[in-house]
């Protein structure tokens, strides 16, 4: 493998939620009811409060997610409520997951940017991500919601939030708006970070953020991490069939520079 970089990389696929959250989707109990489960995979739901938890329960999840974020005004438009009403939040939904052993990940939203407030310390960010994981969350992904960031501030964030969280429990979730995802991913994986985000097709955007636009690509991060000789387990070409058939689907054009490159071969 190249150097400092980790020797496996684990990708977290979230085209199912984030690359689908803007389209007009079925409620999750009806998607969980509805997807063919295989063996080995999880099914996370994002549950943006103690009801979505108990609803996501209900309908047979068995792994959630929970999100945070780092700027005041943008936790008030995603999910009404204050940083610290949010952790509260946080707080209630992961003392019953860990009841119910059903294991929680973090999400921390804006953390290079935020559309409502700007610039975001790297202190506030190691502050959130220290909250969650110490309250149970088992991984951290560090949000850049709406791909503002650059490699140096993604270095800067991911300095302070090391000091409070173990890297090993820490992922990346990088936006493309302006064509630094993967860059971004790039730094982190120099670092250490070893669990990356990120959706087929580059398909996603959050509805509640001004300007967010699609993820960093899978087939991208793949191809980039093959390069490296880094395992990831996931095979491309599979990978780009599965990008063809959602793209199909919802009527959309790929995201994805390797998908678009290898269509023209
Ligand atoms: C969180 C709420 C629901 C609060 O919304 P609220 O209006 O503050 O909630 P409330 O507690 O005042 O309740 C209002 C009504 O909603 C109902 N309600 C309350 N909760 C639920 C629930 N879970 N499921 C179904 N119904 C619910 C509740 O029962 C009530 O119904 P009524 O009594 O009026 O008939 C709202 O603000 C909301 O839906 N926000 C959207 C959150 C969202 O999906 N955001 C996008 C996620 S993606 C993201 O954040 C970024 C990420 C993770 O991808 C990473 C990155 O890129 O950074």
């Amino acid at each position: 493998s190249g150097g400092t970089f980790p020797k496996r990389v684990k990708i977290v696929e979230v085209c199912p939620r984030d690359g689908l959250q803007n389209e007009k989707m079925a409620d999750h109990a009806e998607v969980l009811k509805g997807i063919r489960k295989f063996p080995g995979t999880n099914y996370p739901v994002l549950t943006p409060n103690f009801k979505g938890y108990q609803a996501a329960v209900a309908a047979g999840a068995k792994e959630v997610a929970i999100f945070g974020a780092v700027s005041e005004l943008f936790t008030r438009k995603n999910i009404n409520c204050s940083i610290d009403e949010s952790l509260q939040q946080s707080y209630e939904i992961l003392k019953a997951a860990q009841a119910a052993s059903i294991p929680v990940r973090g999400y921390i939203s804006c953390v290079l940017g935020c559309p409502y407030e700007g610039k975001i310390s790297p202190a506030k960010v190691a502050e959130v991500a220290k909250k969650l994981y110490s309250m149970g969350c088992y991984e951290i992904s560090l949000g850049d919601t709406i791909g503002v960031g650059t490699p140096g501030i993604m270095r800067d964030m991911l300095s302070a939030v090391m000091h409070e969280v173990p890297v090993a429990a820490l992922a990346v979730h990088c936006h493309d708006t302006y064509g630094q995802a993967l860059a971004n991913t790039l730094m982190a994986l120099q670092m250490g970070v070893s669990v990356v985000d990120s959706s087929v097709a580059g398909l996603g955007g959050c509805p509640y953020a001004q300007g967010a636009s699609g993820n960093l690509a899978t087939e991208d991060l793949v191809y980039m991490l093959t390069g490296l000789g880094i395992h990831t387990g996931v095979n491309l070409q599979k990978l780009l069939e599965a990008g063809a058939f959602i793209c199909q689907a919802l009527n959309r054009k790929t995201s994805s520079k390797v998908a678009q490159a290898t269509s023209k071969l």
